[in-house]
């Protein structure tokens, strides 16, 4: 999939087809073994017809479960080499069937035969009210999706790492906001799992070179950024964020771009880019000043001055701070009282209030990613990488 080289938004809208069409039941384009016997084969191709007869898209999440049971039941475990970074599709294709591991060829046909049977019965009694129950989403590798009361948490899940946005993170973000802005949710949220909301951009990110070099990974990299953030720009439910602890670099930027901001007050927010020989980005360069007004901008985007959570609710960042052993409890209670108001009365107020910025945003988006790409190729920031990896220095 050609999403390198095309503009970000556009790459955003291509790969966001490519991942409704080409998951949209793939098991069905390939040909079914006729060579492995057995009742439960029989089951099998029966199954694989069913599918085509369901009433209700199963959503991108079940149809990468199907591809890749059905994958290891006819070819077995998968041994095909790992797409590349930004072949999004493939790449959530091949995790899909790589997770299966050593799974026999019979228990994946079994479990394919279960899969369809068990959703054939939820198509028919669609017209049922479903019962809320909390759904982990299968998946993803970094993030834990959980819908529940009509909200859909996405949960960064590398605490070991801070949950540093990792390469895998960043793309799995994308799509998790590809899947709630269609899922029947009427508000999504953030938060961080662990003691940290998230400490940035992951740095061992720019450790792994492309055999077009460092040009080449620093333009890749822009890329991926300017789709990132235009999927928080474009984002059409109300977005929350549940910071409950610190915060750090890209993870403070885009808050500019949520709706609501609740902070334990054990969080803090540090945009530390000049340390790093960086630059701002998430379009802060843009939202923080018309936030917190010019002179508090500069002192968090130029000086890295690191805010309290008293500090950020001061200066309109946060919308409301809570003591830390009530603040899982009291932001919950609200928000679940928020999602029963009416979905698209929410949804449309969320585009009169920033639709008339997008256009804006996307520009800003763009500069902000192609002065990183310049940045990312500097000494100053290679030479503050380095220090990070090689352990001489900490924010
Ligand atoms: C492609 C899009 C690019 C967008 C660009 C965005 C810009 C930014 O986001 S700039 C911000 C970058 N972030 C940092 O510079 C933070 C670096 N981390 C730290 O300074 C410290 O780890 C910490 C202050 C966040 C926490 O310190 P603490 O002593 O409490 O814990 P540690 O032992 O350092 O961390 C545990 C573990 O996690 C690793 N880690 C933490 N943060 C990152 C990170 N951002 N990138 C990579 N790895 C990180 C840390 O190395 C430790 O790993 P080990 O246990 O393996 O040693």
């Amino acid at each position: 999939m050609a999403v390198v080289g095309l503009s970000g938004r556009l790459a955003r809208c291509y790969c966001l087809r490519a991942v409704r069409s080409s998951l949209c039941v793939p098991a069905l384009q390939l040909h079914v073994s006729k060579t492995a016997m057995g009742a439960s084969q029989k089951d099998f191709e029966s199954a694989v017809n069913q599918v085509k007869l369901l009433k209700k898209d199963p959503g991108n999440e079940v149809k990468l479960k199907l591809y890749a049971l059905y994958k290891q039941a006819t070819e077995g475990p998968c041994n095909t080499p790992k797409p590349g970074l930004f072949d999004l599709i493939n790449k959530a294709k091949w995790d899909a069937w790589n997770a299966l591991g050593n799974l026999p060829k019979e228990t994946a046909r079994q479990n394919y035969v279960d899969l369809v049977s068990g959703l054939r019965s939820s198509s028919d009694s669609s017209s049922q009210v479903k019962p809320e129950a909390d759904k982990k989403q299968a998946g993803y590798e970094t993030l834990v999706i959980t819908s529940e009361d009509h909200i859909t948490k996405i949960m960064l899940n590398r605490p070991a790492k801070k949950n540093a946005l990792n390469t895998q993170m960043y793309q799995e973000i994308m799509l998790a906001l590809e899947a709630a802005s269609k899922d029947d949710s009427t508000i999504t949220v953030f938060t961080g799992s662990g003691d940290y909301y998230s400490s940035g951009n992951d740095l061992t990110n720019f450790t792994d070179i492309p055999p077009g070099g460092v040009e080449e990974k620093a333009k890749n990299g822009a890329i991926l950024l300017r789709d990132f953030v235009d999927c928080f720009i474009d984002f059409p439910k109300p977005l929350v964020a549940v910071v409950n602890g610190p915060a750090v670099g890209i993870s403070v930027t885009i808050l500019g771009l949520f709706d609501l901001v609740y902070a334990s007050d054990r969080a803090t927010f540090h945009t530390p880019f000049s340390h790093l020989g960086q630059t701002p980005e998430g379009c802060s360069s843009y939202t923080f000043p018309k936030i917190m007004g010019l002179a508090k901008a500069v002192e968090m985007l130029i000086f890295g001055k690191k805010l309290t959570a008293g500090e950020a609710y001061a200066q309109g960042l946060v919308t409301e701070v809570f003591p830390d052993s009530t603040f899982e409890k009291e932001v919950w209670t609200r928000l679940k009282a928020y999602s029963k108001l009416p979905r698209n009365a929410m949804r449309i107020s969320k585009q009169i209030i920033r639709n008339h910025e997008k256009e804006k945003l996307h520009a800003i988006n763009a500069e902000e990613s192609s002065i990183l790409q310049e940045r990312w190729l500097s000494d100053e920031c290679v030479n503050a990488v380095m220090n990070f990896l090689s352990q001489k220095a900490k924010l």
